[in-house]
């Protein structure tokens, strides 16, 4: 039997106050070589659940429930072996990119030394990794490496925040509404070289999302998220067509009002 690369048990996760219950029983998995989507409406519980991933719940809430990567529960592991996956190992692009990097130093600078903390590499081949990565996100690389992250526009820092993240190579990478703050052009770019990446290295990908139409068009498998709680799963023709959740079916409807050209079947899907 193949075991999934993450497999997140019973997640619970409240105020310590135990008056908000903010993820309700949450399973889900992620296998080796897989794009997953979580989708949900805003404050669903999506990124409280990828964070519960990277060991970054705030002490205010409560966590219970197992996570499993490679087999291991990362929920009780001693934190020098969590440090040493977290970051490499599992990478996460954040919704919120501009907390990726010091506003004081130079964008090259902390590529190299992120870099450099998580391999043992020069830094000369720490630059070329970064100037190429730079590069596969359409950035202008040896101006962008040179920049402050105030000297770039919003767009331009979460690219930088990715191919950070992606010159790692991590095994598993949480994209949390990486797109948002890109024009569409851009925000294709991305997902093409995510998709490119999965296929060179095998890498999974965990994608956070409230659109439908990329999940539909991007993902192996789709997780519906709604209160908390995972409410339907499946591969997107099943989540289009088969679903059952008053939710899922609100969701398909606006999927389903789109131009049939923007529905693309499993030939069309990006490559
Ligand atoms: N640091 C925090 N302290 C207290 N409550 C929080 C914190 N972060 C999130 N929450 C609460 O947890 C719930 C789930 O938030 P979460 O950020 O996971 O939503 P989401 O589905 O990712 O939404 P969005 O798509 O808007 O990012 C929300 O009610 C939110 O207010």
């Amino acid at each position: 039997m193949i075991e999934p690369l993450i497999s997140i048990q019973n997640l619970h996760i409240e105020n310590r106050s135990g008056e908000k219950l903010i993820v309700n029983n949450v399973n889900l998995e992620v296998f080796k070589g897989e794009i997953v989507a979580l989708i949900g409406e805003s404050g669903s519980g999506k990124s409280v659940t990828s964070k519960a991933i990277m060991g970054l719940i705030p002490s205010s809430m409560n966590v219970q429930g197992q996570i499993f990567y490679n087999q291991e529960d990362i929920v009780t592991m001693f934190s020098k072996k969590k440090r040493q996956l977290l970051g490499k190992e599992i990478g996460m692009i954040f919704q919120d990119y501009r907390g990726s990097f010091t506003p004081f130093i130079k964008v090259g600078k902390q590529m190299v030394e992120t870099i450099c903390t998580h391999q043992v590499i020069r830094k000369k081949e720490a630059k070329n990794i970064s100037i190429q990565v730079l590069e596969e996100m359409g950035l202008e690389a040896e101006r962008v490496y040179k920049s402050y992250p105030f000297q770039l526009s919003g767009g331009q820092v979460q690219r930088v925040a990715i191919a950070m993240a992606l010159a790692l190579k991590p095994s598993l990478l949480i994209c949390d509404e990486i797109t948002t703050a890109l024009d569409v052009m851009s925000g294709e770019k991305v997902l093409n070289y995510i998709e490119k990446l999965r296929k060179e290295t095998g890498c999974a990908v965990l994608m956070i999302t409230h659109d439908l139409t990329k999940a539909y068009k991007r993902a192996d498998r789709i997780y519906v998220m709604h209160k908390g709680q995972i409410v339907e799963e499946g591969d997107p023709e099943q989540i289009r067509c088969y679903h059952k959740h008053p939710y899922t079916k609100k969701l398909c409807s606006c999927l389903l009002s789109l131009p049939s050209e923007n529905l693309l079947d499993k030939n069309e899907r990006v490559i």
